[in-house]
């Protein structure tokens, strides 16, 4: 059939509404007929038009929006969306900055504590070094910010959260000194471009149990009393009765990392922390207890009963500064007996080391100036003496116990149950002898006999790289040490449940900063999802994104791809209006 070349005559229009034809004259290519009509092609109706239209862009709509979908879930691995959040720890030898990248799927945080998902910096000295000028801590706290900034997408920073949570160090303060250094990081915090509000910058033990009122902390922590914190400067002891919030993250760090965080209160693993300024001890016990040592932690649908408290001044850092006063001062039961006037032996000084300078330094916090200046000390270097003097320092206020029984100054601690992870400076010493784990605690014994009996001169040339100050402690530590675990909570020598680590599980850091990230991510998570739409979701199917796009996503791909198909696959239909017989004729194209 060949097209016309005449011109298209237009003759009566069709009716408006059906269609705007357009018209040609097809001669027949079969010469004996001479007819030939006016046909006219039309085009399809509006309605069918728009309808049309419509399909196609809706297809391409929903095909577009399920490909991106892919995507993202794709490029994030087929998980939710990255999200940060940002821990400080206010420690007293140091400041540490924790950055954290977790996901949410169905509606559950997924921690990861490697690779891009984590990163810490630590800034010496600590916060409480700025107690005479709190403001010379905002130059440290802005470097730790820009530490974290560098590790948080720029369009991320508004929603993630940042928290200064201050340990031992601090707790030491005047309250008063405390609101001042705090006040400098709340500042420094919220002009930092990260989600921050003023009550998350504090120091952890804010909980003591005087009153019986209990609560909710914001980090899934129920405390079993808690009482305002103007209590904190009437008594400092009541303030070490505090702080177990320290040793619970400890706790749920190391039970996440070994996987028993969730799962039988029986098989988790209980926690000894030998800090700076303080001690934790936390553990699932089953031994009544006075309510300001019990927390409840709750994970999932688990909870779990922990006796958890911290030692105050029960650090080794601290306590090694008590020991060198109880070298001077006579007025209490002094550790060892003085060599002469003013002259004290040290045994947890190997000989030939000069005690003055670093006693003159740490002694501020017992001495008056010039009984510090008429004393002076003499390294005699004798393991058992300073494991004799470590006990009497542990022991100092048992005679004021007021509880059933005191282990550890005036202080109840139920009989250890199940196993534990020694963490912190029973890790670094056990390390720095070489210990393996097995029998360490007893080989603990033999390591600090060798090395506290041994000269200085000698001490320096096998350790040139240490500061003096930090090889010195190797001796009291490993006195300390022997004398808290066993001497004084009754941990057998050659008992296998009592492990020294600073990681677990998959090479996560015991770090009691993960562990109030965890609980806090844990709650406000459970939070949010419980008053958003998607719970009744998860809670339905729980399932993740991933099934989630297997069950929506390709049902919708299919329906398009059908109606395309038959939207293609139907017959292109031709419909003309002859002119000669005043008619439509629809007939189907090839
Ligand atoms: N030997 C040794 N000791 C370390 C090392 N790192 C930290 N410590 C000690 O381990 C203890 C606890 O470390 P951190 O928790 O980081 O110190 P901190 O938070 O400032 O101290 P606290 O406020 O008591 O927790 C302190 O006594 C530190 O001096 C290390 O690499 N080697
Ligand atoms: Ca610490």
């Amino acid at each position: 059939m060949r097209r016309s070349h005449t011109r298209a005559r237009v003759k009566t229009k069709p009716d408006k509404s059906d269609m705007d034809p357009v018209k040609f004259q097809i001669r027949s290519s079969n010469r004996s007929s001479s007819s030939s009509s006016i046909y006219t092609l039309t085009k399809s109706n509006s309605k069918h038009a728009k309808s049309n239209l419509f399909l196609t862009v809706a297809s391409i709509a929903t095909v577009l929006g399920f490909l991106f979908v892919c995507y993202s879930i794709a490029s994030s691995g087929g998980r939710g969306s990255l999200r940060y959040s940002v821990v400080i720890d206010g420690g007293s030898t140091g400041t540490r900055i924790h950055v954290f990248g977790y996901r949410i799927e169905s509606g559950k945080p997924v921690f990861e504590f490697r690779g891009a998902n984590y990163a810490s910096l630590k800034l010496h000295p600590g916060l409480s070094a700025y107690a005479e000028d709190p403001e010379g801590a905002s130059a440290a706290l802005r470097e730790l910010v820009e530490f974290a900034k560098g590790r948080v997408p720029r369009g991320m920073w508004v929603e993630t959260e940042v928290r200064l949570m201050a340990t031992a160090g601090m707790r030491l303060l005047e309250v008063s000194v405390q609101e001042k250094i705090l006040g400098v990081a709340r500042r420094v915090l919220g002009s930092s471009g990260f989600l921050f509000r003023d009550e998350w910058a504090s120091v952890i033990s804010g909980f003591i149990g005087v009153s019986r009122e209990t609560r909710r902390s914001d980090d899934g922590v129920r405390p079993a009393s808690c009482v305002n914190e103007t209590n904190l400067t009437q008594n400092v002891d009541a303030a070490a009765a505090a702080g177990s919030d320290e040793g619970v993250y400890a706790w749920v760090v190391a039970n996440f990392a070994l996987g028993s965080l969730g799962g039988d209160p029986i098989k988790t693993t209980g926690i000894v922390e030998l800090g700076g300024a303080s001690a934790q001890v936390t553990f699932v016990s089953s031994e009544p207890m006075p309510s300001e040592f019990s927390r409840t932690v709750s994970f999932g649908n688990v909870s779990y009963s922990l006796y958890s408290h911290s030692f105050l001044h029960f650090g080794q850092n601290a306590a090694h500064e008590k020991l060198w006063g109880s070298l001077v001062s006579r007025d209490r039961n002094s550790a060892v007996e003085p060599i002469r006037e003013g002259k004290h032996a040290d045994p947890c000084a190997p000989k030939g080391y000069n005690l003055d300078t670093i006693t003159q330094k740490h002694l501020s916090g017992f001495l008056a100036e010039e009984s510090k200046l008429a004393s002076s000390f003499q390294a005699v270097g004798n393991y058992s003496e300073c494991r004799s003097a470590a006990l009497s320092i542990l022991q100092e206020g048992n005679d004021k116990c007021s509880y059933q029984h005191c282990s550890i100054g005036s202080t109840f601690t139920p009989k250890l149950q199940g196993r534990f992870l020694a963490t912190e400076n029973f890790f670094y010493t056990s390390k720095f002898f070489g210990l393996g784990e097995k029998s360490w605690l007893s080989n603990m014994i033999s390591a600090g006999e060798r090395f506290c009996g041994e000269d200085w001169s000698k001490l320096r040339v096998k350790d040139p790289s240490l500061e003096e100050e930090d090889l010195l402690r190797y001796c009291f530590s490993s006195a300390y040490i022997v004398s808290l675990l066993h001497d004084t909570l009754g941990v057998p020598l050659d008992d296998e449940r009592v492990g020294f680590a600073n990681q677990a599980g998959d090479d996560i850091p015991l770090d009691w900063a993960l562990g109030a990230f965890i609980l806090q991510t844990e709650a406000s998570t459970s939070q949010h999802a419980s008053s958003s739409h998607l719970h009744w979701f998860y809670a339905l199917f729980g399932i993740d994104s991933q099934t989630l796009l297997y069950f929506i996503g390709v049902p919708i791909l299919m329906t398009v791809l059908v109606c395309l198909i038959s939207k293609w696959r139907k017959p292109q239909l031709k419909t003309i209006y002859d002119l000669e017989k005043g008619r439509y004729i629809v007939s189907r194209i090839r």
